[in-house]
């Protein structure tokens, strides 16, 4: 039931892919409410919500030079460092709505700067992967190439943990079994993301992947990244990979400034959250300043990191 004094207006949202890794996005500048772990995962619920691998939230920037800050959020309520797929996507609508052809934005992990390429692909630095065990993080010092879990898969930072295992044929493997008991494994304190990575040739990785508080994903471009950067390390290929992913194919370059990305990104619809499902979605108890709070005064919700076991 509705709470009468409830600011339930229908909130806009747009319905972004980037090769199927699938996004709604909504659009929280100039004092617009919130997200809240709450609405995250109401709105992420495919049947009685929209659906969504990742809820990315478009904040203004706290810098001049930036375009934006972005807050990417999983299907459980949580929020995750990184999410290449989704940069590519903000930074897309970003550049349509400003016309220019490159901008930095910024999240959890700092600067990310865009730009859109003669060929239409949105190419996105980043940044450096994170090598160190504590601040992958792992929960006790271990060799990030060989980890000590059977398969001896390595562990690269993007922002967010990855664990990454090469497997001689990436289709055969049991996804949906292996990815949720690595999510939770006891040498990644605030879970990972998993990757099964099969080497095509020095220049072709074919990759398979488990997102923390996703599940199966058709493309994930951190994963991407992680996985070109542990393929490196390993010398199983050079620096510049092409990844095939369920969805379609990402360009990886691992430069010294950065791991570059390049993809497609998609705009497939936009929409309006009604009144009726924010109310079932929220019910009665959302903080001020959030979607769906009685007086929406630009407070901010805070949503706990997927990682610190957020997602209840
Ligand atoms: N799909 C995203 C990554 C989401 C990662 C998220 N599941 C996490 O908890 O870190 C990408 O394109 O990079």
């Amino acid at each position: 039931m509705m709470r009468p004094g409830l600011d339930l207006r229908p909130v806009p949202f747009r319905k972004m892919h980037g090769l199927g890794n699938d996004f709604v996005v909504i659009d929280a500048r100039a004092g617009a409410p919130r997200v809240t772990p709450a609405l995250a995962r109401a709105l992420g619920d495919r049947h009685f919500g929209v659906g969504f691998d990742q809820l990315a939230e478009i904040l203004d920037p706290d810098r001049p030079d930036e375009a934006a800050r972005v807050v990417f959020w999983n299907p459980d309520g949580g929020v995750a460092g990184a999410c290449g797929n989704a940069t590519r996507c903000v930074a897309r609508l970003l550049m349509e709505e400003s016309g220019a052809d490159a901008l930095i934005l910024r999240s959890e992990r700092g600067p990310l700067a865009c730009r859109r390429r003669p060929d239409g692909l949105i190419e996105v630095d980043m940044g450096a992967p994170v090598l160190d065990w504590t601040a992958i993080p792992l929960a006790r010092p271990a060799d990030i190439d060989a980890l000590p879990i059977e398969g001896a898969p390595s562990a690269v930072g993007m922002g967010n943990p990855h664990c990454v295992f090469f497997v001689d044929d990436a289709e055969a493997v049991a996804l949906e079994r292996l990815g949720p008991a690595v999510e939770r494994h006891p040498l990644f304190p605030e879970r990972t993301n998993v990757e099964f990575v099969q080497v095509l040739s020095p220049g072709r990785i074919r990759m398979r992947v488990w997102e923390r508080g996703a599940g199966v994903t058709l493309a994930c471009g951190s994963g991407a990244c992680a996985a070109a950067v542990a393929a490196a390390r390993r010398g199983l290929t050079g620096r510049r990979v092409e990844v095939l992913l369920d969805g379609g194919a990402l360009q990886i370059d691992w430069r010294d400034e950065g791991v570059v990305m390049a993809g497609p990104a998609a705009l497939v619809f936009e929409g309006r959250l009604s009144p009726e499902f924010l109310a079932g979605a929220l019910g009665a108890g959302a903080p001020a300043g959030a979607i769906g709070a009685e007086a929406p005064s630009g407070a901010l919700g805070a949503g706990a990191p997927s990682g610190a076991g957020g997602a209840a």
